[in-house]
C-alpha cells in the first residue's frame, strides 16, 4: 500500500507537510504512522461493507449483478429465471422451394415481392417507436475504454442514473397470456404482418434469395431474433408467444435493469413460506453503457458473467476494430481484479456453445483469430476446454484473494438446459450465503 503523500493543491497541505527538518529516521516513523492509519480505515470500510452484507443475508436478500459485454446473452438468462416448465418446440429448417426461379438470377417476381413487402418498413418503424432505445441499432462510435468502470472518478447514484429503470419480479415472470389476441388489440401491425405471410414465406424460401444470402454470407439463421422458419405459426390471428420465443426476441438493455425474484429456501422457485429476494440487475453491455455499471459493484454478491464462445471471430457492433472475445477476456479481467468485488462470488457462463458448434462445422478456424489456440482440434470441446482454462487462470491470477471458480458451458436459448444449470446455481449460490450468514 503507498502512503499517503500530501500535494500543494491538497487542502490539507499546510498541516500534513512533512517537517522541514525531518530525520531519514522520523520519515520512516511517520510513513509508518500513516500507513497504520491508512490500514485502520480500510478495515473500517470493510467492516461497514462486511456488516451491510450480513444485513442483507439476515434480510434474506441477495445481489445478482449479470454482466458481459453486449449480445452476450445477460437478458436471455434473465428470461430462464422464469419458473415455466413447457418445452420448447424444435424450429424447422427453411426447406427450398425446388419450383422458385432459376436459381441465381432475381427476376419480376423477386421485384413484384419487393414491393408488395413494402409495409413492412412502416410495420418496423412502428414497433421500434413501441419498444424504445433498445430496438435501435448502436451507431459506431469514437474509441471507448473496454472497462470504464475502473476509473473510479465519475460514480453517481444509480438512482439519478437517466436510463436506470426499476421493474417489480412480477414484470420478469412474463405472463404469456398477456401476448394472447383477447389481452393484445388485434392493431393494424398484426394484420399487416398476417397479409404480408405467404410473401415473407416465398421470399424467404426462394433459391435464388438463398443462394445469394450464402454468397454474401449472410447467416440469418444464427442471428438475434430469427423467426422467418416460424412464419405460419408467428404470422397469426392466435399468436401466443412461447418460451422459446421469448429468449430468442432481442431488445438491447438500456441503462439498468432491476428484477426481484423470491427464491425458496428448498431451491425452487414456487416454494413454501421460506424464501429470499434474490435482486437481480440487468445492464446494457456495449461499451458506451458500462461506465454505468460501477454503482451496482458495491454491493453485489454474485456476479453472473457471460462470455459468448462463438465470438471469437466476431467485432463489437460499437467499435468494428476491436474483437468480440478480447474485449470479453478484458472485461472478465477488469472483474475478476476490482477491489470492490473481492467478497463476490463469480460465476462464468461459457454462452453460445450451439453457435461454436455451427460455426465450427462450417470450418470458421479459432486459430486464424485466436494463434494462442495453436494446433488444437477446431473442435467444440477442446475450444470450450481451453477458454475454460484461460478464464479460470485470468481468475485465479487476477482475484485479490483466492476464489472459488464457478464455470458453467451454456446455451442460454436452449431453456431446458438452462432450467437445470440455474437450478445448481441456485443450489450453491443459496447454500454458500447460508453458510456465510451463519444460517446454518
Ligand atoms: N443461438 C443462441 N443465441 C443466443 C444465446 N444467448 C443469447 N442469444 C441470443 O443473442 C441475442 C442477444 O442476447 P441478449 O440476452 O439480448 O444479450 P444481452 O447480453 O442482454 O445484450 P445487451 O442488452 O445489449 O447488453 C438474443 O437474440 C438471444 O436470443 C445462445 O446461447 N445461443
Ligand atoms: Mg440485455
Amino acid at each position: 500500500m503507498s502512503a499517503f503523500v500530501p500535494t500543494e493543491s491538497d487542502p490539507f497541505y499546510e498541516i500534513m507537510r512533512p517537517p522541514p527538518d525531518e530525520t531519514p529516521a522520523q520519515m520512516t516513523a511517520r510513513l509508518k504512522r500513516e500507513a497504520d492509519a491508512q490500514r485502520i480505515s480500510d478495515n473500517i470500510d470493510e467492516d461497514i461493507k462486511r456488516d451491510r452484507a450480513q444485513q442483507r443475508k439476515a434480510r434474506k436478500e441477495l445481489r445478482i449483478l449479470l454482466l458481459g459485454q453486449g449480445e452476450s446473452g445477460k437478458s436471455t438468462t434473465l428470461k430462464n429465471f422464469r419458473d415455466d416448465d413447457d418445452e420448447p418446440g424444435p424450429s424447422s429448417r427453411p426447406h427450398r422451394d425446388s419450383n422458385s426461379s432459376a436459381a441465381d438470377a432475381f427476376t419480376d417476381k423477386h421485384r413484384m415481392l419487393l414491393i408488395r413487402l413494402a409495409p413492412l418498413r412502416g410495420l418496423e418503424a412502428e414497433l421500434k417507436r413501441r419498444l424504445g432505445a433498445g430496438a435501435e441499432p448502436i451507431h459506431p462510435s469514437a474509441p471507448m475504454s473496454a472497462t470504464p468502470f475502473d476509473d473510479p472518478a465519475p460514480i453517481s447514484s444509480p438512482k439519478r442514473a437517466p436510463e436506470f429503470f426499476v421493474r417489480s419480479w412480477t414484470d420478469a415472470i412474463v405472463d404469456p397470456s398477456s401476448f394472447s389476441p383477447s389481452h393484445a388489440d388485434l392493431d393494424s401491425s398484426t394484420i399487416t404482418l398476417m397479409t404480408c405471410k405467404d410473401d415473407m414465406q416465398a421470399l424467404w424460401t426462394d433459391t435464388a434469395v438463398q443462394l445469394a444470402l450464402d454468397r454474401r454470407k449472410v447467416r440469418l439463421a444464427d442471428t438475434a431474433g430469427f423467426f422467418l422458419n416460424d412464419l405460419d405459426r408467428i404470422a397469426t390471428r392466435a399468436y401466443t408467444a412461447t418460451d422459446d420465443d421469448i429468449v430468442r426476441a432481442r431488445l438491447r438493455t438500456v441503462g439498468i435493469q432491476e428484477y426481484l425474484l423470491r427464491i425458496s429456501d428448498g431451491f425452487s422457485l414456487r416454494g413454501g413460506d421460506n424464501y429470499w429476494i434474490w435482486k437481480l440487475y440487468d445492464v446494457g453491455g456495449c461499451r458506451t453503457m458500462r461506465s454505468a455499471w460501477l454503482p451496482f459493484f458495491e454491493n453485489t454478491d454474485v456476479i453472473i458473467f457471460l462470455c459468448p464462445v462463438s465470438c471469437f471471430d466476431e467485432r463489437l457492433d460499437e467499435d468494428s476494430r476491436v474483437n468480440r472475445l478480447e474485449d470479453s477476456t478484458l472485461l472478465w479481467r477488469s472483474i475478476c481484479s476490482s477491489k470492490l468485488l473481492t467478497k463476490t462470488q463469480l460465476i462464468l457462463f461459457l454462452n453460445k456453445c450451439d453457435l461454436l458448434k455451427r460455426k465450427l462445422k462450417r470450418g470458421v478456424k479459432v486459430k486464424t483469430y485466436l494463434p494462442s489456440y495453436g494446433d488444437r482440434p477446431n473442435e467444440v470441446m477442446p475450444v470450450v476446454k481451453y477458454l475454460r482454462e484461460k478464464y479460470k487462470e485470468i481468475q485465479k491470477q487476477h482475484s485479490p484473494e483466492p476464489r472459488v471458480a464457478y464455470i458453467y458451458t451454456t446455451t442460454v436459448t436452449d431453456t431446458t438446459a438452462t432450467a437445470k444449470t440455474l437450478h445448481s446455481i441456485r443450489d450453491r449460490v443459496l447454500r454458500e450465503n447460508l453458510v456465510t450468514s451463519n444460517l446454518v
